[in-house]
């Protein structure tokens, strides 16, 4: 099982932990309490040849607590930035986010974009096609999610663990079959001066 970690970072109040919460325990909680510094969680996503564990860090939206965020992105494989699709100003803090994360952030990080509140469309205050398109020009992934119908959640985690790169895992292979092919050819070279001296 590969590890990787992943943090999840946005403006305050945007579904943060409650995206989590739908992972987790698929349940939805109306009155989510607001996060203080941060909070962590794991959770393993299972792709066809392999799985991730995500360790996760849930960050607090406030602003009073941006300055822990470095030490939560700080040599994260993954980060999903959230905003609510029903205030604009939570996808400029988000592009704020991405920028942060792309300056300062681990150089090989994948990064999601994800609009949550999806469900709430009679409030939409950003088109889809915004969001879309500005995650294409950066290089993000992007889904619209909603914690409260779980539409997108699994599959944002799935995406992202999809993406990471698997340098380790190909590694570790390529290690193995190199071992593999030395051994069989000490194997064959021992051999060889015996059968020769026998015979
Ligand atoms: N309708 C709807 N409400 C949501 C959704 N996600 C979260 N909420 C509500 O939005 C509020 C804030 O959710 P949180 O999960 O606490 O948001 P957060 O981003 O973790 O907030 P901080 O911890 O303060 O950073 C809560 O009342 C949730 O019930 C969603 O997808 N749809």
């Amino acid at each position: 099982m590969e590890h990787a970690k992943l943090v999840l970072l946005g403006e305050q109040n945007v579904g943060k932990t409650s995206l989590l919460h739908r992972l987790a325990t698929n349940t939805f909680q109306p009155f989510e309490e607001p996060t203080v510094g941060a909070a962590y969680t794991s959770h393993v996503v299972h792709l066809d040849d392999t799985a991730v564990k995500f360790e996760i860090w849930d960050t607090a939206g406030q602003e009073r607590y941006h300055s822990l965020a470095p030490m939560y992105y700080r040599g994260a494989q993954a980060a999903i930035v959230v905003y609510d699709i029903t205030r604009k100003d939570t996808f400029v803090r988000a592009q704020e986010w991405v920028k942060e994360l792309q300056r300062r952030g681990p150089p090989r990080i994948v990064i999601a974009l994800a609009g949550n509140k999806a469900d709430l469309e009679a409030r939409r205050d950003l088109e889809t096609e915004a969001g879309k398109q500005y995650a294409e020009d950066l290089g993000l992934l992007f889904m619209e999610t909603s914690a409260l119908t779980a539409m997108n959640v699994q599959d944002v985690f799935h995406a992202l663990a999809s993406k990471l790169p698997r340098s380790s895992q190909e590694d570790s292979q390529r290690l193995q079959s190199s071992n593999a092919v030395r051994l069989e050819q000490t194997v064959q070279s021992a051999a060889e001066p015996e059968s020769t001296s026998c015979c």
